[in-house]
């Protein structure tokens, strides 16, 4: 079985680096020589005491690294160089996007290969160290305000929170971290607001640059950069946790004295100026102008990654996390667009068996979700291994989103006309401990190799031995009669003996494979019952969001009538306030103009009034009497009348006699 060469629907070249084991338990894994210079075969073997599995299975993989290859060996012959050269584009040309992955149990050593330890770098650094060790000497001034910036900024398609390095180290420490290292970008007077709420308590705990590993040294390592370019090196860092998607440099790590500092999930999704291509929207990026800063951007990443220590490896990853490196690049004479390319190296979280991880709780779930997306992984791996030998299976990587955000951009794309046109090159390196768990790392070197041969070796039963012995006792013997001789019946014997050992075989094989489809039945069924749980719980969400969303509503339109209805009657009870002083100021100068004091009137002026009406009366009978005998005596009326006129305007009180008197 040759290991196949990768073809182009491939996504994966697939290599394995086997860890030295610190288990007791037998060696369960042996690597073959290799015809060429490295080994791409392994082959598999249950231990003896598994009586029930004799079958063995042989692997192949691009090369197998084994447990002596140092981080050098894998940086070196896993192809992570060529892949950063098409990264950052041959001359004239923009680069190619490109995907670092590894994948295996907890505990085989996916982080260390990735990250490196306290002594030795991990491909993540040393693929930063030779980006800037290319591109150092073209990068742009990308300070605040630098017409770079403006245009970096604007060219990210990704609706990216973008800063550079210092600002961005500056707002979050706020111990000048920018004075750590030589920096080629001027300090800025950013707007990094989004980062005050941090405290700067865990400063200390970010190591300067000079303590980090140095070795193994990339100083050997030349890559040709593009003379007539301009580069900037922009650097996110997301985990996927519980199939969702966060920032790793929002600077949450920074706040743990906030933990009401809520982490908001992100989307992966076309943007307007990204209509063909899926990214992760809304990311922090920071613009790199130096490795130590990339570094120090690296470190605060890593600490916001989420670590919980469970029964398989006190210090594991529990979530998939995701380092993208972009290199953008421009015409440096004639300042052009913008063209951009991306290097994800990913530390998948470790695939556990919930019986071994020890796990409860919240920490149980997590696995449960970590299991169900590397499942959805070896799905999608598993295709790529079947179209190798000929099927054309769809890939099914929309099915969560670390297959989403691992092969989104693998496919060439028939509505893609941008630069990305090219598929993105994709290395894995699967990592297994030959003494660990069998059947753990078993299922992963299953999915994950590029081919694969299942043999059941034959041993020779009682019956062949027995039947060996009496066919060389009697081999010679024939009869006379001319009947099938003892040796005829023996070959007809051993002929059916092979073939039900060949049948014996095969049953074994089949056997083999009903577990294993066993295994994927139940795991389809388990990710069916994981996706109608997911439904539930999205449905549930949805509720919640409109049900929220309805009580905001109502409530603001209620305050809003509220208010109104308040404005309406404070109106109308100004008004009504109004008119009452209109009508009591009226009322007050009515009143100060007219106001007339009755008094009642004395008693003796009013016995003096009773009096003078009495003699008013008197006085009037006897003008009346006088007038009625002046009128008897006067015979003629033209007489009478003469007399009355004469009479007429006398004074009348003259006449009686009063006024005289008195005076
Ligand atoms: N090739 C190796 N050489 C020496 N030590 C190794 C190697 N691989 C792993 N180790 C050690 O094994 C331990 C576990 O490794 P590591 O944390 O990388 O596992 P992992 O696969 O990332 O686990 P998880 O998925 O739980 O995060 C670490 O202490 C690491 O240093």
């Amino acid at each position: 079985m040759e290991p196949p060469p990768r073809p182009s629907s491939s996504l994966f070249d697939v290599f394995l680096r086997l860890r030295p084991s610190n288990s007791g338990d037998a060696r369960f894994l042996s690597v073959e020589e290799g015809e060429g210079n490295h080994p791409t075969h392994i082959t598999i073997k249950p231990s003896s005491a598994d009586n029930r599995k004799r079958a063995v299975e042989r692997f192949a993989f691009t090369q197998v690294f084994e447990e002596d290859a140092r981080q050098m060996d894998l940086f070196k012959g896993t192809g992570v160089i060529p892949m950063i050269e098409g990264v950052m584009g041959a001359p004239g040309h923009c680069g190619r996007d490109g995907l670092l992955a590894t994948l295996g149990c907890t505990g085989s050593g996916k982080s260390h290969t990735i990250l490196g330890t306290k002594s030795q770098r991990g491909l993540v650094q040393m693929t930063l160290d030779v980006v800037f060790q290319t591109c150092e000497d073209q990068l742009v001034q990308s300070f605040y305000g630098a017409p770079a910036f403006s245009s970096l900024a604007t060219a990210d398609v990704s609706e990216a929170h973008m800063f550079t390095a210092t600002a961005y180290l500056d707002s979050l420490y706020g111990d000048n971290q920018s004075e750590r290292f030589p920096s080629r970008a001027q300090t800025p007077i950013p707007d990094c607001s989004i980062f005050s709420l941090g405290g700067t308590s865990r400063s200390n705990k970010i190591p300067r640059p000079s303590t980090l590993p140095q070795t193994p040294s990339v100083a050997d390592i030349q890559i040709p950069a593009d003379p007539s370019a301009e580069y900037a090196v922009v650097m996110s860092m997301y985990e996927v946790y519980n199939d969702r998607i966060f920032d790793l440099l929002s600077g949450n790590a920074t706040r743990k004295q906030h933990p009401s500092v809520k982490r908001r999930a992100l989307l992966f999704k076309s943007t307007e100026s990204s209509p063909e291509r899926k990214v992760v929207a809304g990311l922090t990026k920071i613009i790199c102008g130096s490795f130590e800063e990339a570094m120090m951007v690296l470190e605060t990443g890593l600490m916001e990654r989420k670590v919980a220590g469970t029964g398989s490896n006190a210090v594991s990853s529990r979530s998939h996390g995701f380092f993208s490196i972009e290199v953008k690049k421009r015409d440096a004479e004639r300042k052009g667009p913008w063209s951009s390319s991306n290097l994800t190296i990913v530390d998948l979280a470790g695939s556990e068996r919930a019986r071994n991880a020890k796990t409860a709780g919240e920490t149980l779930a997590e696995a449960g979700k970590i299991n169900e997306s590397l499942m959805y992984l070896g799905q999608c791996m598993q295709m790529q291994s079947d179209n190798q030998g000929g099927s054309k299976n769809i890939v099914p990587f929309r099915q969560c989103k670390l297959t989403e955000l691992l092969f989104s951009n693998s496919f060439p794309s028939s509505t893609r006309h941008t630069q990305h046109h090219q598929p993105q090159k994709s290395i894995m390196v699967v990592t297994a401990d030959p003494q660990g768990d069998f059947n753990a790392t078993s299922q992963i070197l299953r999915y994950s190799a590029l081919a694969r041969e299942v043999t059941v070796p034959r041993i020779p039963s009682t019956t062949q031995t027995i039947l060996a012995g009496a066919t060389h006792r009697y081999a010679n013997t024939t009869t006379s009669s001319g009947r099938t001789t003892p040796s005829a019946v023996l070959e007809e014997l051993e002929g059916a003996n092979a073939e039900i050992a060949r049948l014996a075989a095969e049953i074994e094989i089949f056997a083999l494979r009903l577990s294993e489809e066993t295994a994927r039945r139940k795991a389809a069924e388990s990710s069916w019952a994981a996706a109608e749980d997911h439904m539930a719980d999205l449905e549930q969400e949805i509720r919640d969001e409109c049900y929220q969303e309805m009580e905001t509503a109502v409530d603001q339109e209620r305050r809003r009538w509220q208010t109104a209805l308040d404005n309406e009657q404070d109106n109308q009870q100004a008004h009504l306030d109004s008119k009452i002083d209109v009508v009591i100021r009226a009322t007050k100068a009515q009143l100060k103009q007219e106001v007339k004091v009755y008094e009642d009137p004395d008693p003796e002026l009013r016995d003096r009034v009773d009096e003078l009406e009495r003699e008013n009366e008197v006085l009037k009978a006897r003008l009346e009497a006088r007038e009625r005998e002046a009128h008897q005596r006067t015979a003629s009326p033209v007489k009478r009348m003469r007399v009355l006129k004469s009479k007429k305007w006398e004074d009348p009180e003259r006449t009686l006699g009063f006024g005289v008197d008195d005076e």
